[in-house]
């Protein structure tokens, strides 16, 4: 292990992002340590939830806070608006608090869907924010949480998520078509930017590292968009998806456009979710690559790499 390799402390364990974060610290020189559920329960009380996030970090010697738990079922968070707000919306805060307790600066992921997409174009970092549903509410609580606590954070806003691992669209469809679908009904009226969680990782430990070595530099601080290069609609991403699947000889399924009104779901959606990318890319030097080069990353990890053609 490298003696001077940044210390980062990560709050959640075992989602797409702290597995994703755990899996590639060496290769960015960096050593992390995980807490999360069960051992913490960020719905727990505040006092509780503080003790324990000050005792592990302080005990590690952490130089990087980053919170990468969140409640994300989007759906169910209409049934449970308290839970989510505590995890969400409250959890963050007491994060960032322990952070600017021990001086050192606080990383926090939040969300697309703090925005209503009714606006045309790219969202920028400081365009009105107006969350559809309780999910978005309660990460837009989070964000002001995260920066009333302390100055030194960045929250990085990234969408449509998807990993090798953990629950995400990608392993929805696949599985889907592994199951015998032979057609899918996908929305097709709802716009945004696929990002893959190992991007964000490799983003996180970019950020990371810029904040630890100019702990007095303002603009690295505050809010930045970060998701994949170009733009889909989740039907355009769905067949996206079988397209790889069908070059590496996995099932997959025809693909049916559908507006959203003919996929009705609990929470409401935004169409156009597209975030706008150039202040992370000009601050702190990170590009993210194009969703369509980092899907076939991640479908080489699932089933595999592509036949070839002869
Ligand atoms: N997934 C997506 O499409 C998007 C995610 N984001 C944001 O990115 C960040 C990372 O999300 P991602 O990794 O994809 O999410 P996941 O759902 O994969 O992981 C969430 C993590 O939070 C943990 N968690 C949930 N509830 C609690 C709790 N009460 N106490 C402690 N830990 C808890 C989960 O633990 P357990 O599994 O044990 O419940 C899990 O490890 C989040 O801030 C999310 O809001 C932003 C845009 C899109
Ligand atoms: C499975 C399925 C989904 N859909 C639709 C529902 C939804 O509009 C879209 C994507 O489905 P999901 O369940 O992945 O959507 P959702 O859980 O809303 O994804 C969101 O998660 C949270 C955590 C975020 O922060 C967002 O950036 C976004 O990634 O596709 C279909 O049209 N057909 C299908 O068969
Ligand atoms: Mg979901």
């Amino acid at each position: 292990m490298n003696a001077h390799a940044l210390k980062i402390f990560v709050i959640g364990a075992g989602g797409q992002l702290s597995t994703a974060l755990e899996e590639r610290a060496e290769q960015h020189g960096t050593t992390v340590a995980l807490l999360g559920y069960p051992e913490l329960d960020l719905s727990a009380s505040p006092e509780l939830v503080e003790t324990q996030i000050f005792k592990a970090v302080s005990a590690f010697g952490a130089q990087i806070l980053v919170n990468a738990a969140a409640y994300t079922a989007v759906d169910k968070a209409e049934d449970e608006p308290e839970l989510a707000q505590a995890i969400n919306g409250v959890a963050p805060g007491i994060i960032a608090q322990v952070a600017a307790r021990l001086s050192i600066p606080c990383i926090h992921v939040s969300t697309d869907y703090v925005f209503d997409g009714t606006a045309e174009g790219y969202r920028k970092e400081d365009d009105p924010t107006s969350p559809l549903g309780v999910y978005g509410q309660t990460k837009l609580s989070g964000e002001m949480a995260v920066a009333a606590a302390t100055t030194d954070h960045a929250i990085l806003r990234t969408a449509w998520v998807y990993a090798p691992f953990g629950a995400n669209f990608v392993k929805t469809m696949l599985r889907l078509a592994s199951e015998g679908r032979t057609e899918l009904g996908v929305v097709a009226d709802q716009y945004g930017c696929p990002t893959s969680v190992l991007d964000i990782a490799d983003a996180i430990f970019k950020v990371a590292s810029n904040l630890n070595a100019k702990p007095d530099d303002a603009t690295l601080r505050g809010i930045f968009h970060l998701v994949g290069a170009g733009e889909a609609n989740w039907a355009e991403f769905a067949r996206a998806i079988f397209a790889g699947a069908t070059l590496r000889g996995a099932p997959s399924a025809a693909v049916k456009d559908l507006t959203s009104a003919e996929y009705p779901t609990k929470a409401k959606r935004p169409f156009n979710s597209r975030l706008d990318t150039s202040k992370i890319k000009h601050i702190h030097n990170v590009t993210m690559p194009d969703w369509k080069l980092s899907l076939d990353i991640v479908l080489d990890r699932l089933i595999g790499s592509k036949k070839s053609a002869s």
